[in-house]
């Protein structure tokens, strides 16, 4: 199985994610996850790898609730899907995050000789985005970074939900109810 999980911050799509992994037995990719431990990773100074390389490069980024840029989430992405243990299927999670990433995204699945099932965009409203996140205790999670992170999902996660849909590959649901119904839900469509 080959999904995409998309959703605003707040939205539950970690959550999801996870769920799905374990229901299809397949890898988790979660962008934002990977990000954060890089991040912590180069802060410890455990000397120098890629994934201190990944931390120093993005930190400013992710701290600020801005977007990483696309050159170097595309890159990463290449890297991950051409490693041994996603051959079978994998769920992506916070990315593609701009309409350019999941162009890419299409490309490097054509190149690889893979394809997508489903994109699944978790729909809840913005209010529940805000409180949910105020919830947790992530290190980018303050007032403001969090509104942030709400804008630019509005700006520029929201028009890859027509990329999607265009494409017929588009699954929307409300995220709105517990994480079992949700996950209810999802496994419903997929049938
Ligand atoms: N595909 C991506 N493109 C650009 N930036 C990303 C991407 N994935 C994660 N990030 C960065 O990591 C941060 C945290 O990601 P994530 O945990 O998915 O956030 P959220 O709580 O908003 O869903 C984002 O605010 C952003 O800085």
């Amino acid at each position: 199985m080959k999904l995409v999980i998309l959703g605003g911050s707040g939205s539950g799509k970690s959550t999801q994610a996870e769920r799905l992994c374990k229901y299809f037995d397949v890898p988790l990719i979660s962008t934002g996850e990977i990000l954060r431990s890089a991040i912590s990773n180069e802060k410890s100074g455990n000397g120098y790898s890629t994934l201190n390389e990944l931390g120093r490069l993005t930190q400013p980024y992710v701290e600020k609730g801005e977007l990483v840029p696309d050159e170097i989430m595309i890159e990463f992405i290449k890297v991950r899907l051409n490693q041994d243990d996603v051959n079978r299927g994998w769920i992506l999670e916070g990315y593609p995050r701009t309409a350019f990433q999941a162009e890419e995204l299409d490309f490097l699945l054509d190149s690889l000789e893979q394809k997508l099932n489903w994109a699944i965009y978790l729909q809840v409203a913005e209010a529940v985005m805000v409180s949910r996140s105020l919830g947790r205790s992530l290190p980018d999670d303050q007032p403001e970074i969090v509104q942030r992170r709400v804008e630019l999902f509005y700006d520029r996660t929201v028009p890859i939900l027509e990329y999607y849909d265009r494409r017929r590959r588009l699954l929307t649901i409300n995220g709105d109810y517990s994480p079992e119904q949700v996950q209810h839900n999802i496994l419903t469509l997929l049938g």
